[in-house]
């Protein structure tokens, strides 16, 4: 699908690499306590919420599915560079467990990269999706440069979440869920998009401020997903499901208001309203992680069974190899747009292709830290 926007030759100079940064999960029990640590360092995350957070990951031996779905999507990603005649190495680094994202980016340089495209495994802007990944990019070239070596250049690869190759197959997996629901309550299903809670103020001030003013990026390209896929399938069914966006995975100290209604709040009001079934559609989420797994899965599951109201949940892009094709299409647009050319940017929905670098004041944080990879960055 990626190829019939892709009319840029096969050329990934300048780029000499390409990482894949994702957010890291323990691997066993032993793990747990220090990954969330990890994570939550500096958050202000109430420890009821740690321990129970914790006990999701006991349930399932102390490991979390994301590194072997990062392992998956490697393959992919390198069958399909294969594929496609890029020789291109890709790497992985993490922020909050090994492979450490400074020990992988000091491996590369070593290995003489010096100009690395990144693919971050999160479709949306945030300060959780973007910033916070572009400064985890400044601590590893810091880590880097006070250890005495060269610095590479790293680049962001630009938002995805309007790429056909991440709507499609979210697209095929909501038409398999509803396929999957008893025939009698299909087409009365409601669809549930998920994704991330996330502060109301970090929500409203995400994306280009300028772009997007009041309400901000994160909300609104959820909701051009959604619409897509909404489209996608009465198009293939003839059945406007209705549909919402609901949240998921709320943290944070109860007082501070976060994104809202949550997806088992918003069951229990499909049910109370005679809706007859729903399809819950993790479209904040690249892989079916822990929070696809327990928060869907497991809770929200078991709250529509209570209910009695029939749910699936449809899958992830996960390593789908269109998922794959997706990332070298943004590859060799932004290797082209770094050569100077002029590229077709492929995007569906009303929003376009998001931008190459983040302005400054994209997604703040709450306290200011150095941030690669946007306008602000303080490296090359
Ligand atoms: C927007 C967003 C994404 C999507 C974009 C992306 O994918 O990056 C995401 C992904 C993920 N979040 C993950 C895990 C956790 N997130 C936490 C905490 C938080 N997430 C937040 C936001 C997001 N999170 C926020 C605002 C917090 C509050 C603390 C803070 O302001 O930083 C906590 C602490 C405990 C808790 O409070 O839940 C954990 C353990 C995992 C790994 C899952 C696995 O192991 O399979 C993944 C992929
Ligand atoms: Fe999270």
């Amino acid at each position: 699908m990626a190829e019939q926007h892709d009319p840029a030759p096969r050329d990934p100079a300048p780029y000499d690499a390409l990482l894949l940064l994702s957010f890291g999960g323990p691997e066993g029990p032993d793990d747990v306590v220090p990954f969330l640590e990890n994570v939550t360092r500096g958050r202000g995350i109430p420890k009821e919420r740690l321990k129970e957070v914790g006990r999701h990951y006991f349930l399932f031996g102390g490991v979390s599915p994301i590194n072997d779905q990062n392992r998956a999507l490697l393959d992919a990603l390198r069958k399909d560079f294969a594929g496609a005649g890029l020789e291109l190495p890709v790497y992985w680094g993490n922020r909050n467990w090994a492979p450490y994202l400074t020990d992988t980016l000091r491996e590369m340089v070593l290995d003489g990269r010096r100009r690395v495209a990144v693919l971050a495994t999160s479709a949306y802007a945030s300060y959780s999706g973007c910033r916070q990944y572009r400064e985890n990019l400044a601590d590893a070239l810091a880590a880097l440069e006070a250890e005495g070596l060269p610095l590479p250049r790293v680049d962001k690869l630009r938002h995805y979440f309007n790429h056909p190759g991440f709507i499609v197959p979210m697209v095929e997996g909501v038409l398999s869920s509803l396929a999957d629901l008893p025939e009698d309550v299909r087409a009365g299903a409601h669809l549930a998009f998920t994704t991330h809670s996330i502060p109301e103020a970090a929500a409203d001030s995400s994306g280009p401020v300028a772009e997007h003013g009041d309400g901000g990026a994160y909300v609104k390209q959820h909701l051009d997903v959604a619409r897509l896929i909404v489209d996608a399938v009465r198009e293939e069914t003839g059945i406007a499901h209705p549909w919402r966006l609901v949240y998921q995975s709320r943290s944070g100290a109860p007082h501070i208001p976060w994104l809202e209604p949550d997806i088992c709040d918003h069951l229990e009001e499909l049910h109370g309203d005679g809706a007859p079934a729903a399809v819950m559609v993790p479209i904040g989420f690249v892989s079916d992680h822990m929070e696809v797994l327990y928060d869907l899965d497991t809770e929200a599951t078991a709250k529509a069974a209570e209910l009695g109201l029939p749910v699936r949940r449809s899958a992830t892009v996960g390593a789908d190899p269109r998922f794959a094709a997706a990332v070298r299409d943004l590859l060799l647009e932004r290797a082209a747009t770094e050569r100077g050319k002029v590229v077709e940017r492929c995007a569906l929905g009303s929003l376009g292709p998001s931008h190459d670098l983040c302005p400054i004041g994209c997604c703040p944080a709450r306290s200011e830290r150095p941030a690669a990879a946007g306008a602000d960055s303080p490296y090359a």
